[in-house]
């Protein structure tokens, strides 16, 4: 029936829409009460027409529990940790690094700064635009298949969004959990006797590790994407700057603090003004991940044993444990 299926592809339409404006562009547009109803209307034709069903409609976020356990996924590329830099001079000195290497001035490398969230790191894969597999980053070569748990955040895209929708698509990002969500999860957790989380990354990861989505479905998860590890067809000598806002024209949130800057004196001066307002984010840090910006001179840099050459982690002292 033409009018049931004009129905249906308005309503994905429209509840896909407002994910995106809700978790991507924090413009909502429709009430919580306008989304559950538009929702509730999908779910209700679904069942009377399961022909209609398709896997990245947004009635299919929580699906059942995986019988036995999370298998083990292998990373197709290895989800490696960043270098730590502490003070201003570290800064200059793998600024310094990065230029001799480059073979040029250190005061001309384009870098990225962008808060160091901290929460849970994830990979996430989407073949011809359809999310098809959500891992964590385990060991960073090996990590657990979490994709049911993942499908229920809002803020994971179940299908890519817009024309150029890309064959292949890695995109690794951080599972955060907010400090209003963080509080009202535990004064609930306090209230029926049951887990009481140290910090929100705890939170976020233990949400994530929930055998049940249906109980991941209810935690406060936000995904936050930070880089694409693959994607085919690839963005030739972009940078990474502009590979994030094609991500962000993917459905993705990324990072609204991400700036370019030249020369590592601009790095610094990034580092201490968001020192300055780490208390008023609402979320966790943990200090400002800086990357060469030039996606062709980190290939050219690559990674040592552990950690890439074009990318180093700038790290605060950390915060006194949040009292539960
Ligand atoms: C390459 C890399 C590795 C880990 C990262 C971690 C974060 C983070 N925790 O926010 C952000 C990034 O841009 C990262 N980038």
């Amino acid at each position: 029936d033409p009018q049931l299926l004009e129905e249906v592809t308005q309503l994905r339409a429209e509840l896909d829409e407002a994910n995106y404006r809700y978790y991507v562009l924090d413009e909502p547009t429709l009430t919580d009460a306008d989304y559950d109803r538009r929702l509730q209307r999908l779910k209700q034709l679904e069942a009377e027409n399961p022909s209609l069903i398709s896997p990245d409609s947004p009635t299919q976020r929580v699906g059942a529990a995986p019988a036995d356990g999370f298998p083990s996924v292998a990373h197709a590329i290895p989800m490696l940790s960043l270098d730590n830099a502490f003070n201003a001079e570290d800064i200059i000195a793998f600024a310094q690094r990065v230029a001799e290497r480059l073979e040029c001035e250190a005061d001309e490398v384009e870098f990225t700064c962008e808060p160091k969230l901290d929460g849970a790191a994830v990979s996430l894969v989407y073949e011809q635009g359809v999310l098809v597999s959500g891992a964590t980053r385990g060991d960073g070569r090996t990590g657990e298949g979490i994709t049911s748990n993942l499908r229920t955040l809002r803020s994971v895209p179940l299908k890519l969004m817009g024309k150029q929708i890309p064959e292949l698509l890695e995109v690794r990002g951080e599972v955060i959990m907010r400090h209003k969500g963080f509080e009202a999860l535990n004064e609930r957790a306090r209230e029926e006797g049951s887990k009481v989380f140290a910090n929100p990354r705890n939170a976020a990861a233990g949400s994530l590790r929930q055998l049940n989505p249906q109980i991941t479905a209810t935690r406060p998860l936000e995904f936050h994407a930070y880089q694409a590890a693959r994607l085919e067809p690839d963005m030739g000598d972009a940078t990474h700057s502009e590979l994030m806002a094609r991500l962000i024209t993917l459905g993705f949130r990324s990072s609204a603090e991400l700036k370019v800057l030249t020369g590592p004196q601009a790095v610094v001066e990034y580092c201490e003004q968001l020192g300055a307002k780490r208390d008023q984010l609402g979320y966790d840090i943990d200090g400002v991940v800086i990357k060469v910006n030039a996606l062709r001179y980190q290939r050219e840099l690559g990674f040592v044993a552990r950690a890439p050459r074009w990318a180093t982690a700038f790290k605060y002292p950390a915060q006194e444990e949040v009292t539960t």
